[in-house]
Parts: C-alpha cells; structure tokens; sequence
C-alpha cells in the first residue's frame, strides 16, 4: 500500500502575540522520511503539536491524503494511521514493554477495555493475535528480549524504543517522531538512525521527524525543511539545504559568505 502524503498548507499559529507559526507549508511525500530543522525557538514542537492535534492553528490546515486532520483531537489520530512518539516517553515505568506497548494499540483493538477486562472469549483471541503482533514490532526495534520487563529498569535508549514501538503498533502509514535523539549519547544516536531508516525502508511508512541534532537528519533524510522565528526558510534534500546561505545564517547568527 502506499501511504498518502502529508500537507501542511498555510499553517499560522499565535501565542498572544508571539507567531510560533507563520503561514508555514510544506510536504511529506508518500514513504519518505522528511526532517523539520530549525534553532531554539524556530516552532518545530509547535509545528508537530499543530500536526498531532494537540495545538489548533489559527489558520491554515493539515492533510493526511484526502482526510483533513486538523481539528481532531489526537486520540482519533492514531484511528486515522498517524502514530506518533513523545519527546519525554510517556510509559509506565512499573509495567512491562508487552503492556506499554499494547495500550498503543488499543486503538486498533475492537472489544475496547471493559470487554477485555470482563476476558469474553473473543477478546482473549484479538489479545493473543495482538500481543503476537507487538512482539513481532518490538523484536524489529531489536527489544524482543526486554517485552517482560519493567519499563522503569530498562537503560534509556532501550526505553526510547519502547516508544517507537508503542507508535508503530497502531500500524502507522505516518510515524511523527518528535525529538527521538534527545538525551541520548552518540552510539545510541547512530543506533537509532538505523532504525529509522529500516522503518521508512521495510514497513514502507513515511516518516516526520523534528529533530535538533543535524548529524542525524543530514544522515538519513530524503528532505528537510528549515524553520526560523516561525516561518520556512527553506526546503530541499539534506545537501541543498546545508548549502542554503539563509540556513547557514539561521544556525550560525553569521552572515553567510559561500
Ligand atoms: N505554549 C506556549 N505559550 C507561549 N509561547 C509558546 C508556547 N509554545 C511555544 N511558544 C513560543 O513559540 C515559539 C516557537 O517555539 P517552539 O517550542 O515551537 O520552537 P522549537 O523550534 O520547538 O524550539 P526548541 O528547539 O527550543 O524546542 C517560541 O518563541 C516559543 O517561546
């Protein structure tokens, strides 16, 4: 199947007087890895909590294909095929990776929590089918061996997974990754950029991934769009982009001399 590209059309976004967003557009085409890039303050977060619901523009709007997002609340995104990480992992940390992982997927589950927790024989079966599933998605992320144990005794990088995995397991045509590398060291880095990239390659999603560190959007992304003080400064491949004398200037506070 191919998965249906992402608009962002127009999108402006004010906080009292501060345009976090201004009249920003841009695209993620179908299974491709895209990166939103900018300095502190830029609006990225901004620009992915517009895109994951939990921000409404003030104009502009947000298109999965054909069906408009923006409006939807973020738990009817994952309805819609868009999974999404957190930058601070929201997991339970005295629940196992299975369990984590699997409220990722109760959206896709249709005897909802009361017929699960009464355990109707129809549930029990979906449960097993399921839990197979998320097994299959964590031994992909390379945690197969950690689904049992407590989130809370696992080392960082492998708790960052047990995220990505949740996100993955509402079977995604988009994946929206916001700060994946945050907080982890450079081998943990270049791990998960791996990663990253089998996702985009071999379960053919594509992917949205705001990021702060450069090394690892110019190392794995088809395109990368540039935002500064809240607009779009720029949009291209990753060698485009790096050689944008309005890029250079945004990340150097210099004027550009290429
Ligand atoms: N909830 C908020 N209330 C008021 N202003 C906000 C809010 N969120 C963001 N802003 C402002 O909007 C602008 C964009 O911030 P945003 O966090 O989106 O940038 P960013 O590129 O994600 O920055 P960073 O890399 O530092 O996380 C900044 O001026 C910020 O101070």
């Amino acid at each position: 199947m191919t998965p249906p590209e992402l608009h962002i059309e127009n999108v402006t976004l004010r906080f009292g007087g501060i345009r976090a967003l201004d009249d920003v557009s841009f695209s993620v085409g179908s299974g491709s890895l895209h990166a939103l890039i900018g300095p502190n303050g830029a609006g990225k977060s901004s620009c992915f909590n517009v895109i994951s619901g939990l921000y409404r523009a003030n104009s502009g709007s947000v298109r999965l294909g054909d069906t408009v997002l923006s409006g939807l609340p973020p738990h009817r995104l994952a309805g819609l095929g868009v999974g999404r990480s957190f930058q601070n992992a929201a997991l339970s940390a005295g629940s196992t990776v299975l369990d984590n992982v699997m409220l990722g997927r109760h959206a896709l589950t249709k005897g909802g929590f009361l017929a699960c927790g009464l355990r109707m024989p129809w549930t029990t079966r979906a449960e097993r089918r399921h839990s197979a599933r998320v097994k299959e998605i964590c031994d992909f992320l390379g945690i197969g061996a950690l689904v049992d144990l407590p989130v809370g005794a696992l080392p960082y990088g492998a708790v960052k997974r047990v995220d990505l995995a949740r996100a993955l397991a509402v079977e995604p045509v988009l994946l929206l990754l916001d700060e994946p590398a945050a907080g982890m060291n450079a081998t943990e880095t270049a791990e998960l950029a791996g990663t990253i990239r089998d996702v985009r390659d071999e379960l053919g999603i594509s992917i949205l991934l705001v990021e702060h560190d450069m090394g690892l959007v110019m190392g794995i992304a088809d395109r990368v769009t540039v935002l500064d003080f809240g607009r779009r400064i720029a949009d291209g491949t990753p060698a485009e982009v790096q050689s944008d004398p309005d890029v250079i200037r945004a990340y150097l506070g210099t004027e550009a001399t290429a």
